[in-house]
């Protein structure tokens, strides 16, 4: 519950990273506040206009100068956003802000399909009673890798997100995540392997430790796929680090393998990275 503690707790372990070799790090979802409706607004930060002042986003300034210090890009998990907009239009979004190794913010990905479910004696969520959407598909291209797309958590559960960023050149899908005990045992894996699987490119998933005091209890277990949809490392339930060295290769030796790129059927459905409509 404590900001300015996860702020610096965050700080501690990217550069314990950095330290080991990692060149971009990933921090959970919600990694500065409790995951919960009740708490967005409170823990809220304004990110315009950009940049915004430390008043405004104390996490934007801690992740730019974080990333800076550690020399990584740094994809700042998530944290509650207020866009302030007119008086009418104030609204709240789950927001994930990513940073180069200069400080200079890249990206801005706002959860575009927000977690509304409700798994009758297990769990009840709607974000959707505080949140808003985002509306927009997040890629970046960093200049030494190439191109990576970050989506938030439930986003993970729409294959259409992921395709469209395979299609249009990333090779590695990373979503920081807060799964739970019910969803997270049935499903965490499974849809990180199976995005690997559809698109053959990298996914990182990155959780929350769980904590059993907490309202949310984050299923934890934050892992690397491949892109044959090998789990390359899991974390447990418990804070850890996690570091993987993705191979240049491997997506072009497990697409040759199994050509699906040169397989696919516009003719029968339509090609949605390029805006392909179906027409009954
Ligand atoms: N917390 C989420 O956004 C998603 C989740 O827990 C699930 O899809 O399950």
């Amino acid at each position: 519950a404590d900001k300015a503690h996860n702020l610096s707790h965050a700080r501690t372990k990217v550069l314990e990273a950095a330290k080991a070799g990692a060149k971009l790090v990933v921090l959970p979802e919600c990694f500065n506040s409790p995951y919960g409706t009740k708490y967005f607004d409170k823990y809220a930060e304004t990110l315009l206009p950009s940049p915004p002042s430390e008043e405004q986003s104390p996490s934007f300034h801690a992740l730019s100068k974080l990333a800076k210090e550690a020399n990584v890009y740094l994809v700042g998990g998530s944290i509650p956003e207020r866009d302030e907009g007119s008086k009418d239009d104030k609204k709240l979004y789950n927001t994930s802000l990513t940073f180069a190794p200069s400080g200079e913010l890249l990206a801005t990905h706002r959860k575009v399909h927000l977690f509304d479910i409700d798994i009758p004696g297990k769990i009840k969520f709607k974000e959707s009673e505080v949140l808003s959407p985002g509306n927009k598909i997040t890629l970046l291209d960093l200049p030494e890798y190439g191109k990576i797309a970050i989506a938030i958590c439930y986003d993970i559960r729409f294959p259409e997100l992921a395709t469209i960023a395979a299609r249009k050149g990333a090779f590695l899908l990373l979503y920081p995540g807060a799964f739970n005990l019910t969803t997270g045992a049935l499903h965490w894996e499974l849809l990180a392997r199976a995005r690997a699987t559809d698109n053959q490119v990298y996914v990182g998933l990155c959780s929350p430790a769980r904590a059993m005091k907490a309202e949310y209890n984050a299923w934890g277990h934050s892992m690397v796929v491949d892109p044959n949809a090998a789990v390359l490392e899991q974390l447990d339930e418990k804070e850890g680090t996690l570091i993987q060295e993705l191979q240049a290769g491997k997506i072009e030796e497990t697409r040759k393998g199994v050509p699906l790129y040169g397989q696919r059927r516009f003719d029968v459905y339509p090609d949605v990275s390029r805006g392909g409509k179906f027409e009954e």
